[in-house]
């Protein structure tokens, strides 16, 4: 997946400039335009065809100007919830396209009454006999106008667009639709002049309003596409107005970023990388007016070391940063910015209390192998043979769950100590900042979890609406004294081998992974490892058995955490401390040992590795699989494939909710860790998960 973790050695001190003879920097403002996405096309002959980049998905479309099909006819239920202050609509049905369809008897008298409603009556009797004489009504109590080619009464209330309009699209059975799209999910809207052209007589030609938004795609309403919905009428003055009262709405979205730093990886996945951001992404923050500082990154922790090192005052001056890649850039990104969060402020107190709970690990380890000692042979001959067993206090290595010379607690020396007003101010700037992920990269567990597609134009919408939800984050501690933040899953045995080896075989692309899956299944290995973990407590699982999706609640109780948590590392491990006497002991050898954060949703495993993860619970889902047979672990993968991990015991594997794990191999046959695609240079690790410690651009997956 990704490329091993690399010092950030020589890290440029600052952003360059574009006059710098390297184009390893694009800096990009909202003005920059990008040719054939800069102003809408005018509708054409040939309106309805859909220019597809070629290496890019049907998803991926960026604002073409040209309509796009299977819409999902939208919120008339918004109207039914209050959301939406506009007219009433008639009742819609869906029809077999997933529109919304009045029925067939009174659908003429229905589209009446609802123009009717909208329109004062003179211009709605005369509406069909002139087209395009029709003078527009006081703006919000609607008006007659064309809406994509649909003559519609259309109104522009507090919450936004709205219209609702026949149609004659089945069997000549007329039917009424009715849409709106609100403020939230417009970038902006602009005027274009009236279209020329030699079947337009001077004086009925119709001036454009047209606005920026998206569209859901019916099947797959978390798969968005772009959508300029054009507004035609013959005024221009009420289209000015209309203008200024949507443009000054969408700037009163106060969630949304303003500038935005984005790093591209060009070696990430297929190498898309850059062509996303210039055709996909770019028109999107262009449209929403974001001013973007692009950087293309020039080796492995390029991003990491640039955000560490970036003075403050510059860093300030971002809300957010954007990674376009694969997981391993956004792993970086978040890296960066939690560095600088782990302001030093551990006090004595923490590290007495570490102490104590290293001290009493030592002891009932050692109970523990007296009670294995007393519980026979037979038992100890079990654990040979691969069993689950408690851990021997005789083979105990570094003193229990804590890692020796681990900074879990304990004071380091930051390089942005120099900086002005010190770690404090960066750590605070750092905990402000909101990360977005546009996927380009070979798995994008990220986005798919996310935002439940792959599509880079969705994710580009969820920044530039400036969507916002917490995520978990997992802090790692090495051994050697390193340490390191994962989000998606931590892994050891079968994982981490596929890592390594797959490394060696870049070339092949997303296959390597298949590739090298295959060849570690057929070498069935195993490792013995000491596991200790502190299981998640009884309130903390309330939500088991639910599937993360937006606006979930669970989650949305993480977003407390993003506040509150700005040097999280003490508020945790003291409440660690305090749970010292509940840490499960568990040793054996293991084909894999997996730490899984947040469902991990993917191509290959779509309901998530993690079933019933969540963004932000502030769980590890612990999965520890006994060695097994070649058939067992491949019944493994289809299980985490098709239907994802639950907890609970399942024969040779077992799946728990834990809040902090310990991992120490046992022997000389070891695996390596890997933490995102990353690999981690100690195996012997200690890992605790931050609930909602930082927030991304995301919604979470709309069904
Ligand atoms: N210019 C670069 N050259 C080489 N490696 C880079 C460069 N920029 C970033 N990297 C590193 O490449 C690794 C892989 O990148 P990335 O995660 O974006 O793609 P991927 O591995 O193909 O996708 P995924 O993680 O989804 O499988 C990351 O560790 C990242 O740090």
């Amino acid at each position: 997946m990704d490329a091993p973790r690399q010092a950030p050695a020589a890290a440029p001190k600052k952003v360059r400039t574009p006059k710098e003879p390297q184009d390893e920097i694009m800096r990009h403002t909202v003005q920059a335009k990008t040719p054939g996405l800069d102003k809408p096309h005018p509708p054409s002959p040939d309106a309805h065809t859909v220019n597809v980049p070629s290496m890019l998905t049907a998803d991926d479309l960026a604002y073409s100007g040209k309509r796009q099909r299977s819409a999902r006819v939208a919120p008339a239920a918004q109207q039914a919830a209050g959301e939406c202050d506009d007219p009433p609509a008639p009742p819609p049905r869906r029809n077999s396209r997933g529109s919304l369809t009045g029925g067939t008897t009174s659908i003429q008298a229905r589209v009446m009454a609802a123009a009717a409603a909208v329109v004062p009556p003179v211009l709605g009797a005369g509406a069909t006999q002139q087209r395009e004489q029709l003078l527009p009504v006081a703006a919000g109590q609607g008006v007659e106008m064309k809406v994509d080619g649909h003559r519609a009464a259309v109104t522009l209330s507090k919450n936004g667009l709205s219209w609702s309009y026949e149609s004659t699209r089945c069997c000549c059975i007329p039917s009424v639709h009715s849409e709106s799209v609100p403020f939230t999910e417009m970038l902006s809207a602009e005027v274009l002049p009236p279209l020329a052209g030699m079947w337009r007589l001077p004086g009925t030609r119709l001036h454009r309003l047209v606005v920026w938004t998206f569209r859901r795609m019916a099947h797959s309403p978390a798969a968005w596409q772009p959508r300029q919905l054009t507004l035609e009428c013959p005024s221009e003055a009420t289209l000015q107005d209309w203008l200024q009262r949507i443009n000054a709405a969408v700037a009163q979205q106060h969630r949304r970023p303003r500038r935005l730093l984005v790093f591209v990886n060009p070696f990430g996945g297929a190498r898309r990388g850059k062509k996303i951001w210039d055709t996909v992404v770019r028109p999107v923050f262009d449209k929403a007016g974001i001013k973007c500082t692009a950087v293309e990154t020039q080796h492995g922790g390029h991003a990491r070391a640039l955000l560490t090192s970036m003075p403050s005052d510059e860093l300030a001056g971002y809300d957010g940063v954007v990674a376009i890649g694969g997981d391993g850039l956004f792993h970086e990104v978040i890296n960066g910015l939690l560095e600088l969060r782990s302001v030093p402020t551990g006090t004595t107190l923490d590290q007495q209390q570490w102490a104590a709970l290293q001290q009493h690990l030592e002891q009932t380890a050692a109970a523990d192998a007296a009670a294995a000692a007393a519980a026979g042979a037979a038992d100890a001959q079990a654990g040979q043979a691969g069993g689950m067993q408690p851990p021997t206090g005789g083979q105990q290595q570094g003193g229990g769950p804590l890692v020796r010379g681990s900074s879990f607690g304990l004071p380091t020396v930051p390089q942005h100590q120099r900086r002005r007003g010190g770690p404090q101010r960066a750590g605070s700037i750092a905990a402000s900042m909101r990360v977005g992920h546009i996927p380009a990269g070979s798995t994008d567990a990220v986005a798919c979890t996310l935002n439940g597609t792959r599509s880079a134009f969705t994710a580009a919408m969820h920044i530039a609406l400036g969507d916002a939800c917490p995520l978990d984050v997992l802090r790692v501690d090495e051994a050697d004294g390193r340490h390191a933040f994962a989000t998606c899953m931590l892994s050891y045995g079968f994982m981490g081998d596929v890592m390594v080896e797959s490394e060696n075989y870049r070339w092949l692309g997303p296959l390597r992974y298949d590739v090298i899956g295959a060849k570690m299944l057929a070498a069935n290995r195993s490792y013995h490892v000491r596991v200790s973990y502190l299981p998640a407590q009884s309130e903390q699982l309330e939500a088991a058995g639910k599937v993360c999706t937006a606006g979930c609640d669970l989650c949305r109780l993480g977003q407390e955490h993003v506040r509150l948590q700005r040097t999280f590392r003490e508020v945790s491990s003291r409440s660690l401390a305090h749970r010292r006497s509940e840490w499960v002991h568990v040793e054996g050898d293991f084909a894999g040992i997996m730490l899984v954060i947040m469902p991990c949703r993917s191509e290959k495993s779509q309901q998530g590795v993690a079933r019933y993860g969540h963004r932000s619970d502030g769980l590890i889902h612990l999965v520890m699989v006994k060695k097994c047979s070649r058939l067992q672990y491949l019944r493994f993968l289809l299980t985490l494939s098709h239907s994802g991990l639950a907890a609970g015991e399942h024969g040779f594997f077992t799946v728990v909710p834990a809040v902090a794990v310990h991992v120490e191999p046992v022997g000389a046959k070891q695996s390596r860790w890997n933490a995102d695609g990353e690999l981690l240079a100690s195996n012997h690790i200690t890992a605790e998960v931050h609930r909602g410690v930082i927030e991304v651009f995301a919604r979470g997956v709309e069904v």
